[in-house]
């Protein structure tokens, strides 16, 4: 039996499905009033959505492309810095969250995951570092370091608020429930992480990153030009689709395939994680991935975490509710259709689900503090 996380992309299928991944450009929820443009982003990000989770947003319009090579710049100088230095802003300094982590420091699914990172997180009012992720950021002492990277910050805070207003008008959310959804993504508890992948050597199984869903909102990933590193894994249900809107996904399927999602000049790669799972109450699902960077290269990458309030308690949004009852209309009526419908996500309190995530992450410090 194949496995998740076993399988690998190959064939006709994996080219047919990344060449399908779309490119949304977002220019016109930036300039004016393109009312028509506006409402086909928010079309397209819906669909994508559904069928992939994952989706490119052309961002021309909204940063220059010399801003993110600057980051990486930056990033690169930290990383090539002697272990001691780095070290000094290490996150068992502080929260056991924020700060550098080593090579093979970070956990997932039991298995050493072959990057280091740094890792900041929205700043807290009153910082204890013996609390589990309520210290405070650790910044490398590197000029500029920390001007470019409060600047990039901004703006994907900006960012996640746009494609939080597109994905309600995809929704089809009247603007009184968009204002409801807005008022838990409005102090957003943001993550962004600078990670560093020396190649996977060739007799190691491991991954640079291994199998997994991101946590709350929308990630906003920016990463060098490095191919075939990440990966996004594909239900089988959905690689013959014509039209994913009629389609449910299955919950505990495991057939599908990986596929490579590669950089694209221009635009960043945008994902969905668990707390739109638990909004949409499963139509759109958070889709796993992955990183397996081989070869020779030292490959930096940039995801944003545009998260929910620390406080906010995520509960399934009516406007999805309004279309899974729709689309149990349209679709044959059959048992599994049945169950997803009368099956309703558990509310989560962001903050909780996080802490939780985060204890169990590190190689060091993991579950001990709370
Ligand atoms: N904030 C986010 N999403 N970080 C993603 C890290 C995923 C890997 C982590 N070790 C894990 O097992 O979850
Ligand atoms: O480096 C990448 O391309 C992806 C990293 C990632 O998935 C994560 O940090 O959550
Ligand atoms: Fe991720």
């Amino acid at each position: 039996m194949s496995s998740l996380y076993s399988t690998v992309p190959s064939g006709d299928a994996a080219v047919k499905a990344a060449s399908t991944l779309p490119i949304i450009d977002i220019a016109p929820w930036i300039d004016g009033h393109d009312h028509k443009g506006r409402l086909s982003a928010a079309a397209a990000i819906h669909a994508a959505c559904l069928e992939f989770g994952f989706f490119y947003l052309d961002v021309t319009s909204f940063v220059s492309p010399e801003e993110p090579e600057e980051l990486s710049r930056l990033a690169r100088e930290f990383f090539a810095l002697p272990q001691e230095e780095k070290d000094k802003i290490s996150l068992n300094n502080q929260d056991h969250a924020r700060g550098y982590q080593r090579l093979r420091e970070n956990v997932t699914m039991g298995l050493a995951d072959n990057h280091e990172a740094i890792d900041f997180y929205r700043p807290v009012e009153n910082p204890d570092k013996g609390k589990v992720l309520w210290g405070e950021n650790q910044w490398p002492n590197i000029p500029e370091f920390l001007d470019k990277y409060e600047a990039w910050i901004d703006r994907m805070k900006a960012l996640g608020l746009i494609v939080m207003h597109a994905m309600a008008m995809g929704l089809g959310m009247t603007d009184a429930e968009w204002e409801d959804l807005k008022a838990q993504v409005d102090d957003s508890f943001w993550v962004l992480r600078i990670l560093g992948y020396p190649p996977l050597p060739n007799d190691d199984q491991g991954f640079s990153c291994g199998a997994h869903k991101d946590y709350g909102c929308l990630t906003f990933l920016w990463a060098d030009r490095t191919r075939g590193a990440l990966q996004v894994f594909l239900p089988q249900q959905f690689l013959a689709v014509e039209n994913p809107g009629s389609v449910i996904r299955q919950e505990g399927i495991e057939e599908g395939i990986w596929i490579t999602v590669d950089p694209i000049p221009g635009c960043i790669v945008c994902n969905i994680g668990e707390m739109w799972e638990v909004w949409s109450n499963g139509l759109y699902k958070s889709t796993l991935h992955r990183v397996i960077h081989r070869g020779s290269n030292y490959r930096v990458s940039i995801p944003f975490f545009f998260e929910p309030n620390f406080d906010a308690e995520v509960a399934p949004l009516e406007a999805a509710r309004r279309i899974q009852r729709d689309l149990h209309l349209v679709t044959e009526s059959h048992h599994t259709h049945k169950q997803v419908l009368e099956k309703i996500y558990e509310p989560v309190v962001y903050g909780d689900f996080l802490r939780e995530k985060v204890n169990n992450n590190f190689v060091t410090g993991g579950g001990k503090y709370n």
